[in-house]
């Protein structure tokens, strides 16, 4: 079935337009050696990602995805990964093919866009920059923009009032359960991407509305 055309698509960033894992992997890394604990692989990264920062410094610390960190090795930890972060945010990132085909498509078609992240403000902003990103977003929220990150509404809630629009007329990209939770919760329609993080887990289990393997596909989709 195709989709209508929306007003606005709010787009996260972590796994969908971006391949971030690589310097989340080297600040986690820092951060680890840095406490005399073992390293992480890549693939372990790529699986704790997409619940913010903090969560990926807890999962990292107990190897656990739900697992709570001892407060006082968090508070040791959690610098020692933001200072790193803050100053190699954009080493080896790079955004995954087909999303400047995809992002002019939607442009061509006079639909606002808005980047929709769970990832702070001040490592958002110079990732989008420095990719060659921020320009195509007339608003970025990030995971501190509002009280709640994604999975709760509130993100794209804002993102909805600012524009000045009703859900209906806008939908969501994203990679991750907490992508489908959040547009499901704030009565958007959600288009996930395939290749992105969801835990270790195909993303169709969440149901979305429709999954593509790249940007490409999108103007298939309407
Ligand atoms: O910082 C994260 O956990 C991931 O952020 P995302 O919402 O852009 O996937
Ligand atoms: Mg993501």
């Amino acid at each position: 079935m195709k989709l209508d055309l929306p007003e606005v698509v709010f787009i996260d960033l972590d796994g969908t337009l971006v391949d971030s894992v690589p310097d989340l992997t080297c600040a986690t890394n820092h951060m680890l050696s840095s406490l005399g604990l073992a390293e992480a692989s890549e693939t372990d990264v790529r699986s704790w990602v997409g619940n913010g920062i903090p969560r990926l410094v807890e999962r990292a610390l107990t190897g656990d995805m739900q697992q709570k960190a001892e407060t006082a090795l968090l508070q040791k930890a959690l610098p020692l990964f933001l200072d790193y972060y803050q100053q190699f945010p954009c080493e080896e990132s790079q955004v995954y093919p087909d999303v400047f085909e995809g992002l002019n498509w939607l442009k061509d078609k006079q639909i606002k866009l808005a980047c929709v992240t769970n990832k702070d403000e001040t490592f958002t902003l110079p990732l989008l920059e420095k990719l060659g990103l921020k320009d195509y977003f007339d608003l970025v929220v990030c995971g501190d923009t509002t009280p709640h990150k994604k999975p709760h509404p509130a993100p794209l809630l804002y993102g909805v009032d600012y524009f000045r629009i009703t859900p209906e007329k806008a939908l969501m990209i994203g990679d991750s359960i907490n992508d489908v939770k959040a547009a499901k919760a704030a009565g958007l329609a959600i288009i996930c991407v395939s290749y992105g993080y969801n835990h270790g887990q195909p993303i169709s289990a969440a149901a979305p509305n429709t999954v593509i393997d790249t940007f490409a596909e999108l103007e298939s989709l309407f």
